[in-house]
């Protein structure tokens, strides 16, 4: 068997198309969808993403107003610059991109975001909404999971859901998720006993452990739907993901391919929530 890829490039793409048509009508009542972006520092792969959710806002008609900042910014001056944004009432959604340097306290920052402008969805009361079962923004990479595990046609309930990975911006949502879509879920991690045996029992497998290769294809259960959230530069200039792709993709039924997967739909995710933002904004409750 050979697994179906789930190409996350062209669902992007429709998403993305979605979102253009929804920030056309908010025009049309006079509100203009506008992103805030923040980075510190000079940090090469985070310059590329920026870059590309500025390329993409612009592609959708949202506004995107960037805030460089050097790599020595302080948390104070950081702070200061999140309250200024919050207070703007033209900045529909704040993106903070990740990871800081270390001398910036990542949760106090993340915590000083508005969750009503919070796109990325990693502030605590977006996240307790999560859990809640009545979300407001949804963190953006385990939202485009979810996009991909449902356009893949997967009956999710009942099945066997195994997460890799316990961080607060991918794992800890995507359990989330998961559990509200009635999965069986099992959230592993590094300290895991014996994860090729949680991974040959599970129906679907969502990997965001940011190690290349670390879940070996034989370890999948035949027909498995695979989900690699990797994204791991190797020494030669190679993209891998945390899932030993070509042994993975001849025992699953589908899987998505870094890059081209789950990567292109944290963007299209990031820009979908600055339009539902947009539109609370165009329609107050
Ligand atoms: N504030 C945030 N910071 C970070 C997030 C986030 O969601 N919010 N996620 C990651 C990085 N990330 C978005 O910021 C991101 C990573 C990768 C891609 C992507 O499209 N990757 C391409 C390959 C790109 C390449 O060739 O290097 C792909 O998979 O096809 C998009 C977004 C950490 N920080």
């Amino acid at each position: 068997m050979s697994a179906r890829r789930l190409d996350g490039k062209a669902r992007a793409a429709r998403l993305l198309g979605e979102v253009e048509r929804r920030v056309g009508a908010c025009k049309e009542r006079d509100v203009r969808p506008c992103l805030a972006v923040v980075l510190v520092g000079d940090d090469p792969a985070s310059q590329v993403y920026v870059r590309s959710k500025e390329r993409r806002a612009a592609e959708v008609g949202i506004e995107a107003r960037d805030h460089r900042l050097p790599a020595t910014t302080t948390t104070d001056e950081l702070l200061a610059l999140v309250a200024a944004l919050n207070a703007d009432r033209a900045v529909d959604g704040i993106l903070v991109q990740l990871p800081l340097p270390p001398q910036c306290d990542t949760q106090r920052i993340l915590l000083a975001v508005d969750p009503a402008k919070d796109v990325d969805g990693f502030h605590p009361d977006n996240l307790g909404r999560l859990m809640l079962g009545q979300p407001r923004f949804v963190a953006c990479t385990p939202q485009g999971c979810m996009v991909l595990l449902e356009d893949a046609g997967v009956p999710l309930a009942g099945l066997r859901a195994l997460v890799i990975g316990r961080s607060t911006i991918v794992g800890k949502p995507m359990v989330q998720l998961l559990v509200h879509a009635d999965a069986t879920v099992t959230a592993a991690h590094s300290r895991t006993r014996d994860l090729a045996a949680e991974v040959a029992r599970a129906d679907v497998v969502v990997a965001a452990i940011g190690r290349p290769e670390f879940v070996r294809g034989e370890w999948i259960k035949p027909g498995a739907v695979v989900i690699d959230v990797g994204m791991n530069r190797l020494a030669d200039g190679r993209l891998v993901g945390d899932v030993e792709f070509a042994a993975a993709e001849a025992r699953a039924a589908a899987i998505t391919p870094v890059p081209g997967g789950v990567g292109p739909m944290t963007i299209a995710c990031l820009l979908h929530n600055v339009v539902l933002s947009a539109e609370r904004r165009a329609s107050p409750t």
